[in-house]
């Protein structure tokens, strides 16, 4: 297994919080960020759907600078230049965005790249030769954050978990209950965005997904 692999076993794990805007108006934007990773998550994904590139470079740096300082790795959604202009460690890309080899040639070998697979075994394992770090497959249950998901079930994670060799990251709709079922099935991290920052107490809210790594 490549070091880069490797790297992503080990970080790509346990929970996954991915902010939003809508959520984590400013200027609570980064204290709520930072009490996700109070309450553990191991990775946080900056997901900003806006074109306002000068509040989205500092924000993206703030939690760059926030991650360090937590041990949680940071994924930028989408835009590859930001990640490269920040030197983000990883970014997570979907169907319709940059292709995995793109960005690998864009942002180089040492970048952690995540794939959006929907709630299919074939995307993931053309991911996964394209050069993908890990799959996410979703949405398990209807999102509140994106409506617009097809649904996936917990036999694509069995599924998985047998034929690829890389990280498998579940989203959508899930709650700590519905998330210690998924991790029985093999995900390796649950990616949460309302569950975490919908709440009126977000450090609570992460620790009570967080908890179910152990
Ligand atoms: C961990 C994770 N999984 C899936 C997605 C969805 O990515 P995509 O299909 O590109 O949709 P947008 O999030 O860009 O609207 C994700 N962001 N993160
Ligand atoms: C960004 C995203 N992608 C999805 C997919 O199925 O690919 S579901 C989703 C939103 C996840 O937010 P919540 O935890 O509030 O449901
Ligand atoms: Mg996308």
């Amino acid at each position: 297994m490549s070091e880069r692999r490797a790297r992503a076993h080990a970080l790509i794990r346990g929970l996954y919080a991915i902010t939003d805007a809508a959520l984590m108006p400013p200027p609570a934007f980064a204290a709520r960020a930072e009490a996700a990773l109070r309450g553990g998550a191991q990775v946080l994904q900056y997901r900003d759907k806006s074109n306002d590139h000068d509040r989205r470079g500092r924000e993206a740096v703030g939690l760059l600078s926030l991650c360090r300082q937590y041990g949680a790795t940071l994924v930028i959604n989408d835009d590859v230049h930001l990640a490269r202009n920040i030197g983000a460690p990883a970014v997570h890309i979907g169907q319709g965005d940059t292709s995995v080899q793109e960005a690998r040639a864009l942002l180089g070998p040492e970048i952690i790249i995540g794939v959006t697979c929907h709630n299919s075994l074939e995307l993931a394992i053309a991911a996964q030769l394209a050069g993908a770090d890990y799959v996410a497959f979703g949405a398990f249950h209807p999102s509140p954050s994106k409506p617009d998901t097809v649904l996936a079930t917990p036999d694509l994670l069995r599924a998985a978990k047998k034929q690829l060799s890389l990280p498998v990251v579940a989203i959508g709709g899930i709650t700590p209950q519905t998330g210690s079922f998924l991790l029985r099935a093999g995900a390796d991290a649950l990616a949460v965005i309302s569950g975490v920052f919908a709440a009126p107490d977000v450090e609570a809210a992460a620790r009570r997904y967080a908890r179910l790594f152990g």
